[in-house]
């Protein structure tokens, strides 16, 4: 399987007999591919979790290849027989070509993927039991050695007459051979129980019998519980049951007496579910109607990016481009690139498709995501919302995949390697299921946006041809088709977008964080019974703390980076904290350095502005929404709906306030520093601040009034906050692609980040030189305009305590979603790497930290 080979394999032959298979085997340490026999009788198929010999251990390992024939320096003799299939079926077809393909494309091992993407636990060992068998009256019983007699006593001071082989060979020094001896006497069995990570679930179910049991009269508050539960189809879980009617469960236990109710248990499988109120598909408007019938028209395989100002009703288009899919028996993949967005979209979801959804992201606990793995191998058509890893989810028989929000950074793996994108593996996830892929976006990747700009818009172009799986995973240029939605649903105008300078309101002596215009646009919310949203740029109070004597900066001992101040409310104790490897310390009384109790504080976190707020507007109710606020499970949700039902007037947060938030009271939006997201010192700076100002502007203005959005900066003649400020997306899109093409930098090239770290700073800088010329040497000879950006150190030097360094390739070809057609000469690189030096590898990376 290489990564050019990308179509779906059949499912392979079950009968191959006998032969061997190739496994991948979870040895300590470091996985391996070994090959085993199969049994007669047993049938195996690629993606069986097996369990298989290594040593004198039972491990588990996944059935990567079958084979009728051993590799000729393997000995028959040796290879070793599998000793079962702990569970078969548990991916669907093409699955694995998928994995493989990540796994090439991104330069990573298979095992590596694997760890990725299978929920936890799924290759956890399975354990050889022993137990006893019933007596059996077969005339007198032959005498046992004492071996097999000390054996038989263990297993019969168990209650169950079973135990684990390690708890017996624990307990009697060298008990192989009377186990064996045992087996033939048929007096024990041996057999092999796959750990499922986690116990199945059950809880107790009221299941409504009869309204009026015969036998027995009840009191009226019974009835009242009863009628309760009718209202509510019959069937509660009966937790909810008691919660909803405040019954006890000595009431409960009543009623099933009574037989007016049953008690059952029932295995629950632990998957989010929420109660919603159902609603319909909406009659689509002109634009929405057209974006449908595109991306009805893609036949098989095709990517379709719709671009629709914010508030345009891409969620629709979507809920209506999956109900078909699902009537025809497919399942369709949903995703978003924060996890804060899941709540919101799949109660959308929901509210449309009821019990077919499923949430599927990195957050969900082990048993959570096994069970989730578990539902998705049925057949039934679903629907998934997720993040990124959703990509991954195990649907067999997939009609649809939706990317929201495709131009977001979230949607890229930092670590563990492999470092994905899931857009990219989106391409090739559909081009094997030979199923439509959407992009929606109010403001399109730079990526996306090149990549359709040969198409003509719908309905002016060309019927798209029908598309027959390509056997490259690059997308064929004809099946790309670029819809927009270019208005708000009602037709309710964006809403201006003032650049506020903050220079001159230095010079008018406002020396507070916050501008007149942003402070008249929030002491109008409570009058006018409105809500606004503040964005910054960063979390925590301030960037850093430093002492007014003397200068000295407080920096994390394990990372070259300055510590953050924290302080989340009044009685507490004010930390500072590392961004980065979060050390955290108490802020010093006292300078460190000259023993000054004076500090001050540089920069402004979401803390410092809730406490300018409190000083300023001390009745206004402002909620903070940032990943501070937001660790616990189920914060998100809780805090979402405290905003959205109007218990607080101003949310003030980070990146997170900017995304996908409807609602229609929200009339104002304040940026605080919009600098700090254009001095990234990364080629992508303009085009992520566009896309973060044009879509946290897009949150206001979508009720029946127009909103109002103010952004502060210190330089408002800056090219991409005059393009912002007139929605001049378009216009920016075009001359930011032409600097691209010019630097040769994506989407006209394709980068690649090796980063290499050390806790030893001098070996790792040799390393990086060496490697460097290395490349220069064995690339340059490919390559005309191959270019190698460094050795450098990284951004910042030091992370807990390992010093890094990075080179950056930039290759001349156009390589997104294509796997290089020329392989790179990285495991001899990886060969040549001291061992005390770690090397990362990072295709496309979106962050060069
Ligand atoms: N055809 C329609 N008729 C009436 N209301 C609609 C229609 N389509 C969408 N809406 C409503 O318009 C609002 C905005 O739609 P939606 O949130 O889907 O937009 P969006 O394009 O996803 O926005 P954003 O990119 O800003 O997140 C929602 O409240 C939605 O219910
Ligand atoms: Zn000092
Ligand atoms: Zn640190």
């Amino acid at each position: 399987m290489s990564g050019s080979e990308l179509s779906a394999s059949p499912q392979p032959d079950r009968h191959c007999d006998p032969c061997y298979v190739e496994a991948l085997v979870d040895c300590p340490g470091s996985p391996q591919v070994l090959t085993y026999r199969i049994p007669t009788g047993h049938t195996i198929a690629v993606g069986d979790i097996l369990t298989v010999p290594l040593g004198r251990q039972q491990v588990g390992a996944i059935a990567l290849r079958l084979t009728p024939d051993l590799p000729r320096d393997l000995d028959p003799g040796q290879v070793r027989a599998i000793e079962a299939v702990a569970s078969s079926s548990l991916f669907p077809p093409g699955y694995w070509t998928l994995l493989q393909t990540v796994a090439d494309y991104y330069h990573s091992s298979l095992m590596a993927t694997i760890r990725v993407v299978l929920p936890p636990g799924l290759l956890r060992r399975s354990q050889k039991r022993v137990k006893l068998l019933p007596p059996q009256n077969l005339g007198p019983e032959a005498p046992l050695s004492p071996l097999a007699q000390q054996i038989l006593q263990v297993l019969k001071s168990s209650k169950t007459g079973d135990y684990s082989w390690t708890h017996i060979q624990k307990k009697i020094k060298g008990a192989a051979p009377g186990l064996r001896e045992l087996q033939r006497h048929q007096r024990v069995a041996v057999y092999l129980q796959t750990q499922s990570p986690t116990q199945p679930k059950t809880r107790r179910v009221a299941t409504l019998i009869h309204e009026q049991p015969l036998a027995s009269s009840l009191t009226p508050r019974q009835q009242e519980v009863l009628q309760f539960l009718k209202q509510r189809g019959g069937e509660l879980w009966a937790v909810d049951l008691m919660g909803s009617t405040h019954a006890s469960p000595g009431l409960i236990q009543t009623l099933a007496r009574k037989g007016a109710i049953a008690l059952s248990d029932r295995e629950t499988l632990r998957l989010e579910s929420s109660l919603m109120a159902a609603d319909h598909p909406q009659s689509l408007t002109l634009h929405q109607r057209k974006a449908l019938e595109a991306i009805q028209s893609v036949q098989g395989f095709g990517t379709v990016l719709l671009h629709g100002v914010t508030g345009s009703g891409k969620t629709e288009v979507y809920l209506q481009a999956i109900a078909p899919i699902l009537a025809a028996g497919q399942s369709a993949l949903l995703l978003v690139p924060e996890i804060g967005l899941t709540p919101q979209i799949s109660d959308r979801v929901r509210a449309r498709f009821g019990q077919r959804v499923r949430v599927y992201h990195s957050a969900l606990s082990e048993g959570e995501r096994y069970d989730t793995w578990r539902v998705l191998l049925q057949s039934d058509p679903q629907v998934v919302v997720g993040t990124r890893s959703a990509i991954f989810a195990p649907l067999g028989n997939l009609g649809l995949i939706i990317l929201d929000e495709e131009h977001d950074g979230g949607y890229k793996q930092e670590s563990p390697a492999p470092c994905y994108h899931a857009r990219t593996v989106a391409h090739w996830r559909a081009q094997l299921a030979n199923c439509p892929l959407i992009l929606g976006s109010a403001t399109p990747s730079l990526e996306s946006w090149h990549r359709v700009q040969a198409a003509a818009p719908w309905p002016e172009a060309a019927q798209p041809q029908p598309v027959v799986p390509q056997p490259s995973p690059a997308a064929p240029a004809g099946s790309a088709l670029y819809v927009r939605l270019p208005e708000r649903v009602h037709a309710q105008p964006l809403p201006p977008i003032v650049l506020v300078d903050m220079r001159q309101e230095l010079q008018r002596g406002n020396r507070t964080l916050l501008s007149q215009r942003i402070q008249q646009g929030l002491a109008k919310l409570q009058a006018e019974q409105q809500q606004g949203l503040l964005f910054i740029n960063r979390r925590g109070h301030s960037t850093f703390v430093s002492c007014r004597s003397c200068g000295y900066v407080v920096e994390c001992p394990n990372c070259s980076v300055s510590l953050t101040y924290h302080h989340t409310h009044h009685p507490s104790t004010p930390l500072l904290r590392c961004h980065y490897c979060n050390h955290t310390a108490p802020q010093p009384p006292k300078c460190p350095s000259c023993g000054s109790p004076y500090f001050r504080y540089f920069g402004s976190g979401t803390q410092r502005v809730m406490e300018e707020l409190r000083e300023q507007f001390p009745t206004l109710r402002v909620l903070r929404f940032d990943s501070d606020t937001t660790r616990r499970k189920g914060a998100h949700r809780e805090l979402l709906t405290r905003f959205s039902q109007g218990e607080v007037d101003l949310m003030v947060g980070t990146q997170m306030v900017t995304k996908g938030l409807d609602i229609p009271q929200v009339q104002f939006v304040g940026v605080l520093a919009a600098d700090s997201l254009l001095n990234l010192s990364d080629f992508r700076a303009s085009e992520r601040t566009m896309q973060t100002l044009l879509q946290v502007a897009g949150r206001t203005g979508r009720g029946t009034q127009p909103g109002q959005v103010v952004i502060q900066t210190y330089n408002p003649e800056h090219p991409v906050l005059q393009a912002v400020k007139d929605y001049q997306f378009q216009a920016f899109t075009q001359s930011e692609l032409a600097m691209r093409q010019a630097l040769q930098y994506p989407p006209y090239g394709q980068l690649l980040l090796l980063k290499l770290s050390s806790p030893n700073p001098v070996l790792v800088e040799q390393t990086a030189q060496e490697m460097a010329s290395l490349l220069r040497e064995m690339l340059g000879a490919l390559w005309e305009n191959f270019a190698l950006l460094g050795p450098a150190p990284a951004q910042v030097l030091k992370v807990a305590r390992r010093f890094r360094w990075q080179i950056l390739l930039k290759l001349p070809e156009n390589l997104e979603a294509t796997p290089l057609s020329t392989p790179l000469p990285l495991d001899y690189l990886r060969s040549r790497c001291p061992r005390e030096v770690r090397l990362g590898i990072d295709v496309d990376p979106l962050h060069f930290g």
